[in-house]
């Protein structure tokens, strides 16, 4: 029997929505088996909750920051990315808005990345087909 997966959003941060040349991204501080592997920020939709209003309250939980949303990186799962066996992630590229990012809850550290450092961090193993897809739309600086 095949279980509902859960709703995961995240948000792919760019220094400019029209023009992105950086993404940031962030290292898992908890739970001990993904410490130390980057991510997207972003976590569950909670019960009720729509999905960019849950990509809102995790960034400002995570991060302390605003952002406006861009367009959403669609991916093969539904529309989404299967990133476990249970998750499901749904992913928009954002910039920041209001307030400078800071590694405030389950991060411990940011980096701005451009095309060419994506694969100097180790992503979690369900991120990098979308940090693949990703890398196309990142130009040269
Ligand atoms: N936020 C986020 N989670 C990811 C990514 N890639 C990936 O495999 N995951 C996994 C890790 C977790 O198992 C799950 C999301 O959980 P989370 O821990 O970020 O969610 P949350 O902030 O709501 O956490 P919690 O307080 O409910 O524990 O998805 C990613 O890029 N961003």
């Amino acid at each position: 029997m095949q279980e509902t997966l859960i709703d995961v959003v995240a948000a792919a941060i760019v220094d400019d929505l029209d023009h992105p040349t950086r993404l940031l991204a962030a290292r898992r501080s908890a739970p001990a088996a993904l410490a130390g592997r980057w991510e997207f920020p972003g976590g569950k939709v909670e019960p009720g909750e729509g999905h960019l209003a849950a990509l809102h309250r995790e960034l400002d939980e995570e991060l302390g920051v605003t952002v406006a949303v861009g367009d959403e990186l669609p991916g093969p799962d539904d529309g989404g990315w299967a990133i476990t066996s249970k998750h499901r992630m749904r992913v928009w590229f954002a910039r920041l808005q209001d307030g400078a990012p800071e590694p405030l809850e389950d991060h411990d550290e940011l980096r701005w990345l451009t095309a060419a450092e994506l694969d100097d961090v180790p992503w979690l193993d369900g991120d990098i087909q979308i940090v693949e897809a990703l890398a196309e739309h990142l130009s040269p600086r």
